[in-house]
Formats: C-alpha cells, sequence, structure tokens
C-alpha cells in the first residue's frame, strides 16, 4: 500500500501518494493557513495509504497533521536525524528546515553532488550539497512574493502587482516598472548568490530549481541547469523509502 507525503511549507502544503517505484498520480495541495482536520478529511478520506512521511517547517500544522493522521499509520516527521543517506557538514543540524533536507536528498539523487538546490518558495533558499553526498548549509532570502506587496503596503502610490515576465527593463509605466524591479532584480540576486556559493565549493556543481515561483526566475537565468517541480517530494519519497517500513 502507498505511502502519503506531505510537504508542509509556509505558502502550499502539498500531498502525494508514493511508493518504492516512485511518485505517484494522486496529488493535492491546500493554502497552509486552510490546514485544520476538516480539510484534511476533506482532501485525504478518499485517499488509500499506510503511513506518512511528514515534513514540516510549519509546527502548529504538523501538529493537526500528525493528529489527523495517527490513525492510519506510522507518521515519519522528517529532521536532520532521519535516515537521509546524506551526511550533515553543519553546526547546528537541528536548525535545518525539514524542506531543505527534503530538497538536499531529491537533488543528490536526481541529479548527483556537488548540488546547489534553489527553493522558490515563501522564502527562497539555496542549499549547498558538497560531493559525498554531504548537506553544507546555505542561504535563505525573501521569496519573489516579498516583491509583490511590500510596496504596495508601505508606499501611498504604489499597487500590489502581479509578477509576470516584464516587457523590458524601462519600464513605461508604474506596474511595468515594479515589475522590473520584481522580476530583473530578483535575477539578480539569485545570480549572486549563486556566484558567491560556487566561488565557496570545490568541483562544478549541478545547478537545480524548484518551487512555486521556479519557472519564472529560471527562464531567465542560463546558470539554473535543471528546473523540478517535484524535487522535494522526490527527496520526501526517499526519505518514506527510508524510514517507513
Ligand atoms: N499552483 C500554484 N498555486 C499557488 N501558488 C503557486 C502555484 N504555483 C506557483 N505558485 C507560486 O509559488 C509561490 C510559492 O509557492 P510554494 O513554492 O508552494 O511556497 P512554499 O513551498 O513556501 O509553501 C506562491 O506564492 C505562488 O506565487
Ligand atoms: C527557510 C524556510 C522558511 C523555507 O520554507 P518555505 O519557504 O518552503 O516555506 C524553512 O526551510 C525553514 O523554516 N527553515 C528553518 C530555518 C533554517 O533552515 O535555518
Ligand atoms: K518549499
Amino acid at each position: 500500500m502507498p505511502w502519503l507525503l506531505i510537504d508542509n511549507s509556509n505558502t502550499r502544503t502539498k500531498f502525494a501518494l508514493a511508493d518504492a517505484t516512485g511518485i505517484l498520480e494522486t496529488r493535492a495541495w491546500l493554502p497552509t493557513p486552510d490546514i485544520t482536520p476538516e480539510a484534511l478529511a476533506a482532501t485525504l478520506g478518499g485517499l488509500d495509504f499506510h503511513g506518512t512521511l511528514l515534513c514540516s517547517v510549519v509546527p502548529e500544522k504538523a501538529r493537526i497533521l500528525r493528529d489527523h493522521l495517527a490513525a492510519r499509520g506510522p507518521v515519519h516527521p522528517l529532521n536532520y536525524q532521519s535516515d537521509t543517506g546524506l551526511a550533515i557538514d553543519y553546526p547546528h543540524p537541528a536548525q535545518i528546515g525539514a524542506d531543505r533536507l527534503a530538497n538536499a536528498i531529491g537533488v543528490a539523487a536526481r541529479y548527483g553532488a556537488p548540488a546547489i538546490v534553489i527553493d522558490f518558495g515563501t522564502a527562497v533558499t539555496f542549499d549547498v550539497v558538497s560531493a559525498g553526498p554531504a548537506y553544507c548549509g546555505g542561504v535563505i532570502a525573501p521569496g519573489l512574493g516579498a516583491m509583490q506587496d511590500y510596496l504596495g503596503k508601505r508606499t501611498a502610490l504604489l499597487p500590489r502587482i502581479e509578477i509576470d515576465e516584464p516587457r523590458a527593463a524601462i519600464g513605461k509605466s508604474t506596474v511595468e516598472a515594479m515589475q522590473a524591479g520584481a522580476v530583473y532584480g530578483y535575477r539578480g540576486l539569485v545570480r549572486e548568490i549563486i556566484s558567491r556559493l560556487r566561488a565557496e565549493m570545490d568541483g562544478d556543481p549541478v545547478i537545480v530549481a524548484t518551487g512555486g515561483d521556479a519557472a519564472l526566475i529560471a527562464r531567465g537565468l542560463p546558470a539554473i541547469q535543471h528546473v523540478d517541480p517535484d524535487l522535494t517530494l522526490e527527496g520526501i519519497r526517499l526519505a518514506a523509502l527510508r524510514n517507513l517500513h
């Protein structure tokens, strides 16, 4: 019987069924603020699974998820003490977000190491996996969403914007100027961080992006060699293979 994989991150919580062969067709997601026992019953009630690999970086929602799933087999909370197949080259392993570990597991398995995995989520995380493979740490910065509403909230005349590929760098309207600032500015942030991480790493890392905003940002960044929307879930699946029996 398949496992249930859960990626409980700050904007969206993703669910998928999986087994030893791969992630199965059955997928769902909920806005993380909307996670309640009732929403879980409605989303997961009809699914057939035994055992859950819970990757959570939202403790109050992890409690709701664990309580709801306890009756449906073992629930393994991914953490640095799980069997991840990675060495941990990090002085404070308990601090590492479970999604960062899942991304490291997934990138090492799918693309090898050394690697840099960039997850464009609520925050954007850059995680370094050295040959070994070993989790080495990385960078955390505000996610692209921060570029959408900060100015609208903090200025009198600027609106909240939808983030789209700018027509040009020279904006011919307030919204065009803000979109150029958001997308080109953000790609610059990513480019600079990649360059500094590379300089501190041995070898030539493969660079893989995931997360909801990956496709848009990676489109203008040739340094990003792969965009893999399922990477986090694949890391969670591999953790289930090792930790759920
Ligand atoms: N299907 C989708 N539904 C909602 N947001 C999406 C979707 N695809 C991409 N996004 C964008 O990706 C952003 C980050 O979402 P996600 O990667 O799920 O964040 P997190 O992993 O931090 O919960 C969202 O704020 C949104 O702008
Ligand atoms: C940095 C994160 C918020 C990213 O999570 P997300 O944007 O996917 O919701 C998450 O990995 C986290 O809460 N980490 C704990 C702190 C750390 O990793 O150092
Ligand atoms: K994420």
